[in-house]
């Protein structure tokens, strides 16, 4: 029996899953009475899988069989499908808000690994762009739809993922957590989000994979070897059921992270670092390299102009990543979502695209994908999630974008991502200045300058 957390008005009930189907009362073992309002955590009762660990088991148990489960109960009538007032804020759970993970992160983390996650490039410009660009779209929503039911659940890579989301790759993530990218992409694995794992995180390309068999799983690289070596890697990615290869193209020169040169500090993981030349020199030619070779779908990570994505076309790359490294390589860059629009046009279609930079609400979720990408990289809200919680933090970091973004596109009048497009977006003034915390205005950071 699974066990999960039932809400009847204020009291907090633990409910289980019986073989019968039915959902039960730990207590006393009953069957719930109909009408009686359950959720999990902060999503809505028809949603229950984020409590399993295996995702999976639990839609078959509850999402497929609830017509059976639950007839003559009534529990999913319209009415009850809707969480009640009482649930947000109430559900028991550690984490109510994104921004309690950029304050426990703060709590937990050392002032160089604190630096680490929210510094960028020189003045830090791009960066800021990032959130500016996202704050200049305002949302044109439409009214009076049935709105009862919003799947915000997408297909890429021929599955089903419960949001358009990937957790960007993350270089040193054992700074944050001792399982470092296996509790990651363990955590995306249960929540049924993709991963992407970063060339120079551990545990590294095998154990990662093996920490997560089933999760959607990328493998991102940073050449620092000649063609061998990146053939070598790719065959490795491939070996280990990485479902796309990306290389990141935007690190030439590794910048200048001002907040770390003030402090005279530098990352151990940066001392140990070899092969910077071949960062440097590298050129279309070892994209056309994997294109020939290999057969397992390639990203470039870190494209910035149409120029470059239709060169990348050229070279049949499968995914275009926008990305300006969440402004931590290029300052003075543009935000992403101002660079999203002349990619998306001249894609036309040809291939799929990812963007990140600062997305840290599931607003902003909703307007990259109305604006044409097809998956949203989320980087330092992923870094906060697993410093303030591990593993439970990444999942519920991701329960928390699902209810946003459920609750967006029930308020755009939408039901799913499908019925989304541009018309819902309108050109707007941001109206507080961006920072790396600006997406969440409730959060006090104690200033610090070096
Ligand atoms: C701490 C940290 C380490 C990163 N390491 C890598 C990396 O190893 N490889 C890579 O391609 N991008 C890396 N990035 C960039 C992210 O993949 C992503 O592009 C960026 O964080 C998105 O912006 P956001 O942090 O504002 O969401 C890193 C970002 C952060 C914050």
């Amino acid at each position: 029996m699974s066990a999960i957390a039932l809400i009847a008005a204020p009291r907090l009930l633990n409910v289980a899953l019986g073989p019968d189907g039915f959902l039960t009362t730990e207590t006393d073992g009953s069957r719930l009475k109909a009408g009686t309002t359950w959720v999990v955590g902060s999503r809505p009762a028809d949603t229950c899988h984020g409590k399993f660990r295996d995702g999976a088991e639990a839609q078959d148990a509850i999402g497929d069989d609830k017509g059976k489960a639950f007839e003559g109960e009534d529990l999913m009538n319209e009415a009850t499908r809707i969480p009640p007032a009482v649930e947000l804020g109430a559900s028991g759970e550690e984490f109510q808000n994104l921004h309690e993970f950029v304050r426990k992160a703060r709590a937990n983390l050392n002032q160089n690994c604190w630096d680490y996650i929210v510094g960028a490039a020189e003045t830090e410009t791009t960066m800021r762009r990032n959130r500016m660009a996202l704050d200049e779209i305002a949302f044109r929503p439409r009214v009076l739809r049935n709105v009862t039911k919003v799947d915000p659940s997408v297909e890429l890579f021929g599955r089903k993922l419960r949001l358009p989301v990937v957790l960007a790759p993350v270089g040193a993530l054992e700074l944050f957590d001792p399982g470092a990218a296996a509790s990651v992409a363990r955590g995306v694995g249960s929540f049924g989000a993709a991963h992407m794992l970063s060339s120079v995180s551990e545990p590294g390309l095998e154990k990662t994979a093996e920490a997560a068999p089933d999760a959607l799983r990328m493998y991102q690289l940073y050449v620092r070897g000649g063609d061998a070596y990146v053939e070598d890697c790719v065959n490795r990615a491939t070996a280990c059921g990485y479902s796309a290869f990306c290389l990141t193209v935007d690190t030439a020169h590794y910048s200048r992270r001002e907040r770390d040169i003030a402090k005279r500090y530098v990352r151990a993981s940066r001392v140990r670092a070899t092969g910077g030349d071949f960062q440097k020199g590298l050129e279309w030619r070892t994209v056309k390299l994997i294109k020939d070779k290999f057969k397992i779908p390639l990203v470039i990570k870190g494209i910035a102009t149409a120029e470059d994505a239709a060169i990348a076309l050229d070279h049949g790359v499968d995914w275009i990543y926008v990305s300006n490294h969440g402004g931590r390589q290029l300052d003075h860059g543009r935000g992403a979502m101002q660079v999203l629009p002349e990619v998306v046009a001249a894609v036309a279609g040809r291939a799929k695209i990812m963007v990140d930079g600062s997305f840290c609400r599931g607003t902003d979720i909703v307007k990259a994908i109305a604006s044409g990408a097809d998956l949203v990289g989320i980087g330092r809200l992923q870094c906060w999630a697993l410093a303030a919680k591990g593993e439970a933090g990444i999942v519920r970091m991701l329960e928390l974008l699902e209810d946003e973004v459920i609750r967006c596109l029930g308020l755009l009048g939408l039901t799913s991502f499908a019925e989304l497009d541009k018309s819902y977006l309108h050109a707007a003034s941001p109206t507080n200045l961006p920072s790396v915390f600006s997406a969440f205005p409730l959060l006090e950071i104690e200033p610090y300058r070096y």
